[in-house]
């Protein structure tokens, strides 16, 4: 069977409809590079994050998130394919049970073995996230697909507090994290209009995938699979494959910022 399949079967966050009827901007997607249309008028990514907006990592249930405060604009990005500055809020991974699958987003229908997605919201426009959430020009998520190789570093800091946030609905202070580390240096990414890839799945994201993945290793990834699904006390699942399948294309065009 496919992996979509096995997507479907295996864990409840699929039961909710799989792409929005009637929507025409889902996420993700196959980036088909040879399809991506050079556009010279997009400009480079300007990021710039204060690392002790850092507030916690929270396990959510569906991935572990490390929100960040996103009352003020300490930590934005701006430029890029953006009309304006947006603003952190968390970041997140995707991943699979094993190597061969676990991005949600597939360049030349590669499955990357994570992928790394740092929300941000339009803070010029929208007095807060939940109300962005639901407007097309609300987030911008910034995707950094993770391949198998050496050891992060930077990645580390943020492995070696996951055992504290094993079960769904634990929490884990962590004040100080700058997570441009975990972006690479090359400027070079693809952007397309698409949606959030877990409920609500609404059409709000403008999604800026970077070119180059960074490296982890294996005890790194490992460390992700160790997470659990499940709260303490709950039959344990193991917290894998929780990415979305691949929606279709319709009528939109990746743009690359780079030839
Ligand atoms: N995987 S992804 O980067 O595409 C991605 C990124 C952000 C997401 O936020 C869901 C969410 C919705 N709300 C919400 C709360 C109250 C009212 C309305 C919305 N809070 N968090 C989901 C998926
Ligand atoms: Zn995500």
């Amino acid at each position: 069977c496919t992996h979509k399949d096995r997507n479907d079967a295996l864990h409840p966050l699929w039961q909710s409809p799989l792409s929005i009827p009637g929507g025409s901007r889902q996420s993700p997607i196959n980036i088909q590079w040879r399809d991506s249309v050079y556009d010279p008028f997009l400009k480079p990514l300007k990021i710039s994050y204060d690392p002790t907006t850092c507030l916690h990592i929270w396990n959510n249930g569906y991935s572990f998130l490390v929100e960040f405060d996103d009352s003020t604009d300490r930590s934005i990005i701006v430029g890029g394919p953006l009309e304006n500055q947006y603003r952190l809020k968390q970041f997140h991974f995707h991943w699979g049970a094993i190597n061969e699958w676990g991005s949600e987003h597939t360049v030349d229908s590669k499955f990357y073995p994570a992928e790394l997605h740092l929300v941000h919201w339009n803070a010029v426009v929208y007095p807060t996230f939940e109300e962005a959430v639901m407007e097309g020009n609300g987030l911008a998520v910034i995707g950094v697909f993770l391949k198998l190789g050496a050891h992060h570093e930077g990645l580390q800091t943020l492995v070696d507090a996951l055992p504290a946030v094993k079960h769904k609905d634990t929490v884990i202070e962590f004040d100080v994290f700058d997570p441009s580390c975990l972006i690479p240096s090359c400027p070079d990414y693809w952007t397309y209009a698409g949606s959030l890839t877990t409920p609500p799945l609404t059409e709000s994201v403008t999604w800026i995938i970077k070119k180059k993945p960074i490296e982890v290793d294996e005890n790194q990834l490992e460390a992700f699979r160790m997470l659990l699904f499940t709260s303490d006390g709950e039959e344990e699942k193991r917290m894998v494959d929780n990415f979305r399948p691949l929606q279709p294309l319709m009528n939109r065009t990746v743009r690359s910022s780079f030839q």
